[in-house]
């Protein structure tokens, strides 16, 4: 066996492992590794210090042993639907530390957390505050609230994942805030916990970060003015990670921002990480199908497509890709991945230099977030399979989909 690209000379154990997963389980597979999450996990545990709270955005990575792995460490969840809370939940999760967000939550939705007893309800808008209100009399239940508010910093992320900027859907603008707590204190059942804000995915730096931070506590000095005072300020998620040279800050520098501010003035400091616990504990294990040679270029076909990781074709996103396995003697040609879905924006990786022949393995890496979670069965391909490792053992978390998985709940109508 040719290891034409090593990842790092110490991970060797890591690649027997993959290529094990490879030959059992096959491909194209999801691995995570759960010794990688619980070391960002215990980062930010340690820089976040007693009494405040991670809420893992479970949008980035959803599958139930990930979630178990996230409940025995300790986390919170931030959720963004029903199904997210019913996951948390199955997982073992303790509904009283999840938040849930989101710009539109539906009555089934809101009843379903308020009997579970979650933290808090994240409001994006005062139709929400009245529709959660409404729910909360219905139920005669007591809704704890924050209110979203959009800060209007630029997180100089891509403009797909940026959600703190004004034109953005998400949050409720600075100058209306203190209207919609005025509000939330005049409806029914409701009862005003927190703050909380979330600018976008994938930052690199600190500097917007703070910005929306030096507003979100002007907005708190201002409520407590008018005798409103809160228990906790959520700074939402989006600390990127590095899926190529980016210089990222550490965890700790992130969370000094906000920490000792809050400590002085006796509020609980929430967090909603995603990407940053579990992007660079996903790679995803794909086999060549075929070699293309085209008068302009070498197309080198995968058995992994966008249906499995979209954020290639979505948001022009690199992921670094290595060979896993290969039995080519030729030398390296450049060359472009692509899978078999009929799109041209169907490309994995471009601009590749590499040496493979049909059947070779390759890992995309820093697929652990927003890979699977976003996945589809386009092209009527079945979702990979997604395998956990822990240590030098793994375990297949959710098998690959079958046809008739695929099939679930469709009838076959004719009308002749
Ligand atoms: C409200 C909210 N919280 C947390 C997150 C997690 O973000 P990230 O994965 O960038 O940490 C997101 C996604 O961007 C989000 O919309
Ligand atoms: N799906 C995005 C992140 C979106 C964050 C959701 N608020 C990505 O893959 O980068």
């Amino acid at each position: 066996m040719n290891f034409a690209v090593r990842i790092n000379p110490a991970s060797l154990d890591r690649q027997a492992l993959y290529q094990a997963i490879a030959d059992q389980v096959g491909t194209p597979a999801f691995v995570y590794d759960l010794d990688k999450i619980s070391q960002h996990y215990r980062d930010y545990a340690n820089a976040l210090g007693d009494g405040n709270l991670l809420c893992y955005a479970v949008k980035a990575n959803s599958n139930l042993s990930v979630l178990r792995h996230l409940v025995a460490l300790g986390a919170g969840f931030d959720i963004v639907s029903g199904g997210e809370l019913l996951r948390v939940v199955r997982a073992g999760g303790n509904p009283a530390k999840v938040v849930f967000s989101g710009v539109g939550k539906s009555d089934a939705e809101i009843r379903l957390a308020l009997d579970m007893g979650i933290k808090c309800f994240n409001v994006e808008s005062e139709s929400e505050l009245r529709r959660i209100s409404r729910q909360a009399v219905d139920l005669g239940k007591v809704a704890p609230i924050s209110i979203r508010v959009n800060p209007d910093v630029d997180a100089q992320t891509h403009p797909y994942i940026a959600t703190g900027m004004k034109d953005n859907k998400f949050g409720i603008a600075m100058d209306q805030a203190l209207a919609c707590y005025t509000l939330a204190t005049e409806l029914s059942n409701l009862r005003i916990v927190g703050v909380d804000c979330h600018i976008g995915s994938q930052l690199t730096q600190l500097a917007p970060f703070a910005d929306a931070f030096e507003r979100v506590l002007a907005l708190v000095d201002q409520l407590a003015e008018q005798g409103i005072h809160l228990n906790h300020v959520d700074m939402g998620g989006g600390l990127g990670i590095a899926y190529g040279n980016e210089n990222l800050p550490d965890k700790a520098s992130y969370l000094a921002l906000f920490r000792e501010t809050l400590a002085a003035r006796g509020l609980q400091l929430i967090i909603e990480p995603g990407r940053s616990l579990v992007g660079d504990a996903g790679v995803l294990i794909t086999e060549v199908l075929c070699i293309k040679d085209t008068a302009e270029k070498r197309f080198v076909v995968l058995d992994t497509a966008m249906n499995d990781n979209l954020r290639p074709a979505l948001y022009g996103a690199k992921h670094r890709i290595s060979v896993l396995q290969s039995g080519c003697t030729e030398p390296a040609r450049a060359c472009e991945l692509v899978g078999p879905v009929c799109e041209s924006a169907d490309v994995i990786a471009r601009d590749q230099k590499l040496a493979l022949d049909e059947g070779d393995l390759l890992l995309v890496h820093d697929v652990g977030a927003y890979g699977f979670a976003m996945s589809s069965n386009y092209n009527a391909r079945p979702r990979a399979a997604e395998v956990v490792i822990a240590g030098e053992a793994y375990t297949v978390a959710r098998e690959r989909e079958s046809f008739n998985d695929m099939l679930k709940g469709e009838t076959l109508y004719w009308n002749q």
